[in-house]
């Protein structure tokens, strides 16, 4: 972690966090600044309210005992003053509780609505980082209120050092040292709560990785997707556990900070009861030796609870805010992250023209705390109106190809070349704008058939016809047109009357997602993995006639599909190992062709005695 971040945990950290205080004034008055003007104006006026309401009890007590001198008149004056005054201090109170609500609303709306901008525009490197996810968590924890915290605390300091100061000029009158006392004495406490609160909010900051962790195995005992496998293996209970002993560690941590908080309360709970109720016993000896009359014993003791509460209200109110300080701090220090990523692509450059070649040249790409290069030195070119395949095992670096192309991995040494310029010298989004892809983790989207189609090209969402295009060519056009609702059914389980759809079905809508952007250059990671051999052989046959003047690349374990391409690279940790035509590598009887003749001999040794039929269905057959 940063060292800004270990800074933020000192003591000088809380108060270093201040520097922050102008932003947060900026964001609140970003928000709507007539309401928070008004608001500071109700928040005074809250202030002064509990005095005047002092005032108007006190007059109303001892004009009992003036209209037996000057007549009912002075009480019933009394009488209507003091209405007022809880007639207004209650409106007040109303409208300012309405208007708090409204602007609480808006403010955390605009803080999330900020904290998924900076989200979106994080780079892949930097948002596949723990560390990044940590913090980002951390944001979007405290973002929603804390700000909100932090405005309405200052509100209350404000209006509880209002209070304070005229509750104690009403004692200021009679006797200054009590006032004085009063004002004191919870500024005694402040040191030692504002260590629990630091320390409290360390054990929040390494909460984050937990936090992610625990919601981790919640999802995992509550979605979908992964009940099959956790009531199969019967992981249930283990998960559970593994999820209630973080929720215990946090629960252990918070039961010792609130034993300290109990302590400590306790400490100045007492010494502080024992001043005010001497003080108290004070005005009852001074009203008994007829010093003060009867309606100042009840002004003076109302202002000396008034005086104290208020004053440990300010002071909470300031520790408060010293604790919402650190955690304001978090949000910054996301909104304030430097995607070094996206400034590399972002800054103007010139769009992408129609795309005629693509060319590796000696690229280059290691992931970040990797010690071995994902790609290593790869080069080849290729051509409008080619296909190029692309096999290896596992984890030699095809899927890292597709993403460094497409310029999500922008990190990597070497050079990539479009139309023979760098892919660096271009504007990001018009790359790809012209790039239809499907990633062998695609998504499914819960949503209606048209959006997870129209995705692709969202400005033809509302084209029917050409949904229906690229679902024909994806192999779904029947499914589709069968569906309760057309392209207006919904898919999935999470959405009401959900229809759920096979792995090999969604595979296609994903296909036709990919189809439906009118690209340049398609590329297709493992896109038959769940397919049938038929389906298989029909989407590739499609995907040749689509490709007929474009670009195509496509991964796959099938060589019957593989077979058909243009070229064909053989990635091995990494590097090209082998490249050419499918005849011309079988003739070089390397890797490619080893590969090739397992699946073809695998199936074969499967379907001794059967028909000699379509060579591609065999190898369909016997692949993955
Ligand atoms: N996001 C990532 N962060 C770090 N390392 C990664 C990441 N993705 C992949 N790798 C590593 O990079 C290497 C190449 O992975 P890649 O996904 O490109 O392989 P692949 O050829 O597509 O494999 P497969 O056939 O299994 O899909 C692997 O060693 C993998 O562990």
């Amino acid at each position: 972690m940063s060292g800004q971040d270990q800074e933020s945990v000192t003591l000088r950290g809380v108060f270093q966090a201040f520097i922050y205080w102008p932003r947060i004034f900026r964001l609140l008055w970003s928000v709507d600044r007539g309401m928070l003007i008004s608001l500071l104006g109700w928040q005074l006026l809250q202030g002064i309210a509990p005095v005047a309401m002092l005032l108007a009890t006190t007059h109303l007590i001892n004009s009992v005992g003036e209209s037996w001198e000057k007549g009912i008149d002075v009480l019933y004056a009394s009488f209507v003053m003091f209405i007022i005054v809880v007639i207004v201090r209650q409106l007040i109170s109303l409208v300012q509780g309405y208007q708090e609500g409204l602007f609480q609303t808006k403010l955390s709306n605009k803080i999330n609505q900020t904290i998924i901008e900076k989200a979106v525009g994080l780079g892949l490197t930097e948002f596949e980082n723990a560390e990044v996810q940590d913090q980002l968590k951390r944001a979007q924890q405290e973002a929603s209120y804390r700000p909100y915290q932090i405005m309405k605390q200052m509100f209350s300091v404000i209006t509880g050092v209002v209070t304070m100061l005229s509750a104690a000029g009403v004692l200021i009158a009679w006797k200054w040292w009590i006032a004085f006392v009063l004002i004191l004495m919870p500024f005694a406490s402040f040191i030692s709560f504002l260590r629990l609160s630091q320390q409290q909010f360390e054990y929040e900051y390494h909460r984050a990785p937990l936090r992610r962790e625990s919601w981790y195995w919640s999802y995992l005992l509550t979605n979908d997707k992964a009940v099959k496998e956790v009531r199969l293996y019967q992981l249930g209970d283990y998960l559970l556990n593994k999820y209630m002993d973080i929720l215990m560690t946090f629960f252990r941590q918070d039961k010792l900070l609130a034993r300290k908080r109990l302590l400590i309360s306790l400490i100045f709970e007492g010494v502080s009861l024992t001043l005010t109720t001497s003080m108290v016993l004070l005005v009852l000896l001074s009203a008994f030796a007829k010093e003060i009359l009867i309606g100042n014993v009840f002004g003076y003791v109302q202002a000396i609870t008034l005086t104290q509460n208020t004053s440990q209200s300010v002071v909470q109110g300031l520790i408060q805010l010293c604790q919402n300080n650190l955690y304001i701090k978090q949000l910054f220090f996301f909104l304030d992250l430097d995607s070094a990523e996206q400034k590399q692509l972002s800054s103007a450059r010139p769009e992408v023209p129609p795309l005629e070649t693509v060319e590796f040249r000696n690229v280059t790409f290691r992931y970040p705390g990797r010690d071995v290069d994902a790609l290593h030195n790869v080069s080849f070119t290729l051509h409008r109106g080619e296909t190029l395949a692309v096999v290896g095992k596992n984890g030699s670096g095809k899927s890292t190809l597709v993403k460094v192309l497409t310029g999500l991995y922008p990190n990597y040494a070497g050079e990539i070349l479009l139309n023979g310029e760098p892919l660096r010298s271009f504007d990001l989004d018009s790359l790809q704008r012209r790039v239809g892809v499907v990633f062998q983790d695609f998504m499914q989207y819960e949503s209606d058939v048209r959006h997870n189609i129209g995705f692709g090209n969202l400005p033809a969402l509302q084209e029917d016809d050409k949904i229906y295009h690229a679902s024909e060519q994806a192999g779904i056009k029947p499914l589709l047109e069968a569906m309760p609702q057309h392209l207006d059914t919904k898919l999935g389980r999470w959405l009401a009357q959900g229809y759920q759809l096979s792995g090999g079905q969604w595979q296609r809508v994903a296909i036709a997602r990919a189809f439906f952007r009118e690209a340049d250059l398609y590329l297709l990671d493992e896109p038959s993995s769940f397919l049938d051999p038929m389906a298989e052989a029909d989407v590739f046959h499609k995907f040749q006639q689509l490709l007929d003047d474009r670009l195509g690349i496509f991964i796959s374990h099938r060589y019957s599909s593989v077979r058909f391409a243009d070229k064909i690279m053989v990635l091995d940790q990494g590097q090209v190992v082998e490249f050419g035509s499918h005849a011309e590598l079988m003739a070089q009887d390397g890797m490619y062709a080893e590969l090739y003749n397992m699946q073809v001999n695998a199936y074969l040794s499967d379907n001794k005695g059967g028909s000699p039929e379509d060579d591609n269905q065999k190898v369909a057959v016997a692949a993955d």
